[in-house]
């Protein structure tokens, strides 16, 4: 799990850290890479498959790693096909015991709990415990697989799942949880009867997830939509799945908010416009201009951003994933802003950083009242977690002067090749 730095850590980080030196306007056409949030979970969902699953468009980031990591301890075939795409081989007798040392190191591991209980019956997984960012329980998969008629124990740090025959039922989630509508839709894949998911989650992760299960042969619809059916099927097809992963809408956002910080004009190229449009809104209320194309959207910003107000919300809502990002942003602007966090209840812990380089911002609970300054300076800053590294090096590329950030390890979970990105862009910023 993502924890605090330790005095250790910090010290191996003197290595490796990023230099921006900040005030350089960002100009020119970047591309979005796959999204790391669906990637990972198609996956897992290969676990079901019987034949070969080729995902194409995935990012090389750690996360991606990882995961890898975690499908090969559990006896699964897996290797690079080229640059960018990932072939999975499900072998029969895989295991049910999700291996440790990758569990602990990242938590969308929780998502083999559903396949596997699908595929093998019965599923053992270290607990995955708080985060950086707020607690992360997984009571709501864990009473999902109880309806669904699994035994759940759990003991000594480990939580156990099992089941012999997994029945069709309806769950009503308490929180619109992406995690527990993913693990509940793959154990119900193979159910007997009918499983109804209602207040599921609505991301665009999910409906990937439904489209890769359906092609393997399941029968769901309602992704996208707060209810969601799944009619259990007998077995599984035998095809050969060719599936290319849908960009990731959090770096997108995250290159919006970069091109508008520093004033710059930046197309983002290869996105699905409907999955930023939160972030296309809120931009605009601040003045900066964002035109949105059929698979690209152009932000030109004059770097001057009037204060509003941001609510943290569930899909369609404005995503949890931006909002250090756009907290960064609205410490340069002009007036109060408030922005409340609805998701996690403790994704503040980059603040901190950013008021090293001269923010005002004070938390207050689930808000940030921030206060905007005409310039940001840089510092010296350490990034708590992998989105909070990205509000760095978003207030890095504004602020006057030169930044270092450490933290690196959180920014490689989810973005690929940012430095190179940022450089074609114009950024001045070196990995050292
Ligand atoms: C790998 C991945 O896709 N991660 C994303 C996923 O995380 P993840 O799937 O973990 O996020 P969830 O939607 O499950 O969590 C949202 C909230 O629900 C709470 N909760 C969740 C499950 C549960 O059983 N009980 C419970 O209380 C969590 O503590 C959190 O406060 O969705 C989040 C919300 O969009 C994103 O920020 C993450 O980037
Ligand atoms: C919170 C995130 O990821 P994870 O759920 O994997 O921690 C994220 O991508 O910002």
């Amino acid at each position: 799990m993502m924890k605090a730095r330790s005095l250790v850590q910090a010290e191996a980080n003197t290595v490796d850290h990023l230099e921006i030196i900040g005030g350089r306007k960002l100009e020119g056409h970047v591309k979005t890479s796959g999204a790391k949030n669906a990637v990972l979970k198609l996956m897992v969902a290969s676990l079901l498959a019987n034949n070969h699953c080729l995902i194409r468009n995935v990012p090389r980031i750690s996360d991606v790693e990882t995961m890898i990591g975690v499908l090969k301890g559990l006896g699964a075939e897996v290797a690079w096909e080229d640059e960018d795409s990932l072939l999975i081989t499900p072998t029969h007798g895989l295991s049910y015991a999700a291996p440790d040392e990758f569990v602990r190191e990242m938590r969308a591991s929780v998502q083999v709990m559903g396949p596997l209980l699908t595929r093998v019956g019965r599923v053992k997984l270290f607990q995955p415990g708080g985060c950086v960012i707020g607690q992360r329980p997984i009571d709501l998969h864990l009473k999902g697989f109880q309806a669904l008629g699994a035994e759940v124990i759990e003991e000594h740090g480990y939580v156990f799942v099992q089941a012999k025959k997994l029945k069709g039922t309806e769950i009503h989630l308490d929180f619109p949880s992406v995690g527990a509508t993913e693990n509940i839709m793959a154990a119900a894949i193979l159910a007997e009867g009918t499983t109804v998911i209602r207040n599921a989650a609505k991301e665009p992760e999910i409906i990937e997830e439904q489209n890769f299960y359906n092609r393997l042969g399941a029968r769901i619809r309602g992704a996208g939509t707060d209810t969601i059916r799944i009619e259990g099927v007998a077995r599984l097809n035998d095809r050969f799945i060719d599936y290319m992963v849908i960009p990731d809408r959090i770096e997108a956002g995250t290159f919006m908010i970069a091109a508008a910080i520093t004033g710059g004009e930046v197309t983002i190229e290869e996105i699905i416009p409907e999955h930023v449009e939160a972030l296309a809104s809120k931009l605009r209320e601040t003045g900066v201009d964002v035109e949105i194309r059929e698979e690209e959207i152009r932000i030109s910003s004059q770097g001057k951003f009037r204060a509003v107000d941001v609510t943290v919300l569930p899909h369609p809502g404005f995503p949890t994933d931006l909002q250090p990002q756009m907290t960064a942003l609205l410490s340069m602007a002009e007036g109060t802003s408030v922005i409340t966090e609805n998701v996690f209840n403790s994704r503040f812990r980059y603040v901190d950083e950013l008021i090293r380089m001269g923010a005002l911002i004070r938390v207050e609970s689930r808000s940030a009242i921030v206060k905007g300054v005409p310039k940001l300076s840089g510092a010296s800053v350490y990034a708590p977690d992998l989105r909070a590294g990205a509000a760095l090096v978003v207030a890095g590329l504004a602020a006057e002067g030169r930044t270092v950030l450490e933290g690196l390890q959180y920014l490689d979970r989810g973005y690929e090749k940012m430095e190179e990105k940022l450089l074609n862009l114009g950024a001045e910023i070196k990995r050292i």
